[in-house]
């Protein structure tokens, strides 16, 4: 309708035609065409009008008007989708209830059957002896004539006494105990049915959690706990990623190194490296290890995909392994939540490494395994606080560490039994109950409580000993020998490689498979890491301390030269952290100071780096243990300062008692008077002999220093950036 007030010409067409979509409704007329089949009709009517050459001077309605060569599209219209009935779960299981009802109630018939959706209530499994009809879809002779094709059921055997020979085989190897549909008399006593929290890691979400992660990902890392690497392994996940998906990368990361002695750690390695490319790490924001390798190693995975404009990483493995503090140690800081607490990832996030490397972090599972329940709390799966029983899990604890390291650990010399043992360390800690009943009695759950949370910690010393396996050279050499044979098969296979292979012939699958393994070993064959540069951390004694020879001179040009990866990842990614950079320069410093020394004193490069390893090594556990103190202002021990120098200089010193780390206040004082021996300091004061020593032996480090202490002329030496001249200048401007 045209608006009152209207002046100019009105668009709408008042003729009463049949053809006019717009025509008024005649009194009483109820059988009209409606507007939209009118337009419809008009638009097959329509003509499209040419000039005399041909050209269109008026196209038809809805015909294009875009420039030609222009994509267009068909607009959706909602009609596409209007045989489309989408129901809701809980509308289906309704439906569902309702009809079984009424099917079931002989008194009623359920009428027009087409119309309602019977399929939805017959998809459920159908039962063994439900007819099969075979014969409705295939013909008689395809299914059972001389030429049918129909399926048959794999046996495997031949013929009758192929059947037979292998039946009587098995029931030889046949074993009652391993037979899980035994049926067996009932002799009232029953296994209790675990807690809850013993099935933490196994839920249907976190294995869920799992396989998105593992389908993300181009390279999946699994990450084992160096203290029980075989525990923490998933082989069944191993089966599933090489029958499965075996163009994806598989890599070991043996974490948690710094709990274990360096000969363990690279027996480890060796040994895993059979199987799949391994390194060790220790995975730590301050001193860590592997890092460089493992950003390496990843680089490299980058390149071999150069088809793909970012690779994803994900880290999978048992609760509680560091799958998070190894991303965290890549990135140089915090992204991940970590704890001591199992289960502390709960859903898979990425983190962004670098701009084509992605990681990807995966809540902890916990693979189908016979563990028991003390297996799975002492492999840190469950919340100590959470256990109802903890006691019960301390004689496994006492069987497994070495007495000397529990007597070592909680100075309780000698004990008969677990509940001995706690009783004597309640005493010695101070735990007793408080409850006036049960007043002074000794606390065992608390007592309990904390030695679990002591061993899920790493700080009773425990490994399990690994068995033997190939020697270190043996290792270069099979490495290489693969390496050989890949380049024989042909060049790098970085096309193609993302690409599943799926429809190839199986001749051609093992051959990328080979190339592909080849090449990852190639990338090995670069990749050195320098184990004597972990950081052990427990003190082991001497048994479990085979010597460890470190590596040549050469290792150290490979992997494990943080700073120039350092560069390299900022070069790629400005956000890295640069902690480790630092740490290396110091090192470098170090190195430089010790090769120097190396060819005054004519020693070999070996002894040299050897030297310098240890001095490292030392250097940082001091840093690491002052850290963990939360010193303000560390002073770092004579004996330290000395280490640190170049050994020309430590030889023409005479030659000092060498002095532990973790020297006690009396220990201190006893060097105070040895070192005051040497000077007039008997004449002196003590308040002046102590500032004397502090003067020559200490020296103060730490940022925060002056956070924490209350030092009044803290800027005292400082430059004042703005002199009385600079002042008066300012207050003259304004
Ligand atoms: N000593 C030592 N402790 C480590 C190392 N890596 C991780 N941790 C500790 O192990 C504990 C668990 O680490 P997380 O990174 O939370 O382990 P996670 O595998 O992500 O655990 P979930 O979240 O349960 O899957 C933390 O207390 C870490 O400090 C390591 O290399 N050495």
């Amino acid at each position: 309708m045209v608006k009152p007030g209207f002046k100019g010409k009105s668009t709408i067409n008042t003729s009463s035609s049949s053809s006019n979509p717009d025509r008024p409704k005649a009194a009483g007329a109820t059988n009209m065409r409606d507007r939209t089949t009118i337009k419809r009709l008009n638009m097959y009517r329509q003509k499209q009008r040419c000039n005399n050459r041909g050209k269109v001077i008026k196209p038809l309605q809805y015909q294009s008007t875009v420039a030609p060569g222009t994509v267009a599209r068909v607009e959706p219209n909602i009609k596409w989708f209007m045989n489309t009935r989408v129901i809701k779960q809980s509308s289906l299981q309704k439906f569902q209830d309702e009809m079984g009802r009424v099917k079931k109630d002989p008194y009623r018939v359920v009428m027009r059957r087409s119309k309602l959706p019977m399929s939805l209530l017959h998809d459920r499994v159908k039962s063994h002896n439900a007819k099969v009809h075979i014969l409705d879809t295939e013909t008689f002779g395809t299914t059972f004539g001389p030429k049918a094709q129909r399926k048959r059921p794999s046996l495997g055997v031949a013929d009758m006494r192929d059947l037979a020979e292998r039946a009587e085989a098995e029931a030889e190897s046949y074993s009652a105990e391993k037979d899980r549909d035994l049926v067996t008399e009932d002799s009232g006593v029953r296994d209790e049915t675990r807690e809850e929290i013993f099935k933490k890691g196994q839920s249907k979400r976190i294995w869920g959690e799992l396989y998105k992660v593992i389908d993300s990902s181009d390279v999946v890392i699994q990450v084992l706990d160096a203290r029980d690497p075989m525990g923490t392994r998933a082989q069944s996940i191993e089966g599933y990623l090489k029958k499965e998906k075996p163009w994806k990368h598989l890599i070991f990361v043996l974490n948690k190194c710094d709990l274990i002695p360096t000969w363990v750690t690279k027996r480890w390695v060796a040994l895993l490296s059979q199987e799949y490319p391994t390194l060790a790490f220790h995975a730590s924001l301050t001193n860590s290890f592997g890092k460089g390798s493992l950003i390496q190693l990843l680089r490299q995975f980058g390149k071999l995909h150069g088809d793909k404009k970012q690779i994803s990483v994900g880290f999978i493995g048992y609760p509680n392994v560091g799958k998070s503090s190894i991303i965290n140690t890549l990135r140089s800081k915090k992204v991940c939540n970590v704890a001591p607490l199992a289960g502390e990832t709960k859903v898979w996030q990425y983190i962004t490494l670098m701009r084509r490397i992605f990681l990807i972090d995966c809540p902890g599972v916990v693979y189908p395994s016979d563990d028991s329940e003390t297996d799975i709390v002492l492999k840190g799966v469950v919340q100590v606080e959470k256990i109802k029983n903890p006691e019960e899990h301390i004689g496994a604890v006492l069987e497994r560490a070495k007495p000397e390291y529990i007597r070592k650990t909680y100075r309780v010399p000698v004990w008969s039994s677990a509940e001995d043992f706690l009783e004597k360390l309640a005493f010695r800690t101070g735990k007793l109950l408080k409850v006036s009943m049960a007043r002074g009695e000794p606390d065992l759950p608390t007592v309990s409580k904390m030695v679990l949370n002591d061993w899920q910690r790493g700080r009773i010393p425990f490994f399990v000993k690994p068995p033997n396996t190939e020697t270190d050279q043996e290792r270069q050499e099979r490495l290489a020998a693969v390496a050989a044979a890949t380049q024989e098969v042909g060049p790098a296979l970085c096309e193609g490689e993302g690409a599943e292979p799926v429809g190839e012939g199986a001749e051609q699958e093992a051959q990328a498979a080979q190339q592909r393994d080849g090449q990852v070993q190639k990338i090995l064959t670069s990749l050195h890491q320098n184990f004597g540069r972990i950081n052990v951390v427990p003190d082991f004694t001497d048994e479990d301390l085979v010597p460890v020879e470190v590596s040549d001179t050469s290792d150290l040009s490979g992997s494990e030269e943080e700073g120039e990866e350092e560069e390299g990842e900022e070069e790629e990614d400005k956000e890295e952290g640069k902690g480790g950079g630092e740490q290396t320069e110091e090192q470098a410093d170090g190195s430089a100071a010790t090769s120097a020394a190396a060819t005054a004193d004519g020693r070999s490069s070996r002894e040299v780096v050897r030297a310098l390893d240890e001095k490292i090594a030392k250097y940082k556990q001091f840093l690491a243990r002052a850290k963990s103190k939360r010193f303000s202002a560390i002073r770092i021990p004579k004996a330290l300062s000395e280490t640190m120098r170049p050994p020309t200089e430590q030889k023409r010193t005479a030659p000092t008692e060498p002095r532990s780390q973790g020297s006690t206040e009396t220990s201190r004082k006893r060097r105070a008077e040895e070192d005051g021996e040497q000077g007039p300091a008997s004449k002196q004061t003590s308040k002046e002999r102590r500032r004397q020593e502090r003067a020559q032996k200490a020296r103060k480090v730490g940022v925060r220093y002056y956070d924490t202490h209350n030092v009044k002329n803290k800027n005292k030496d400082r430059k004042r950036p703005r002199t009385a001249q600079g002042k008066g200048n300012r207050k003259g401007k304004r």
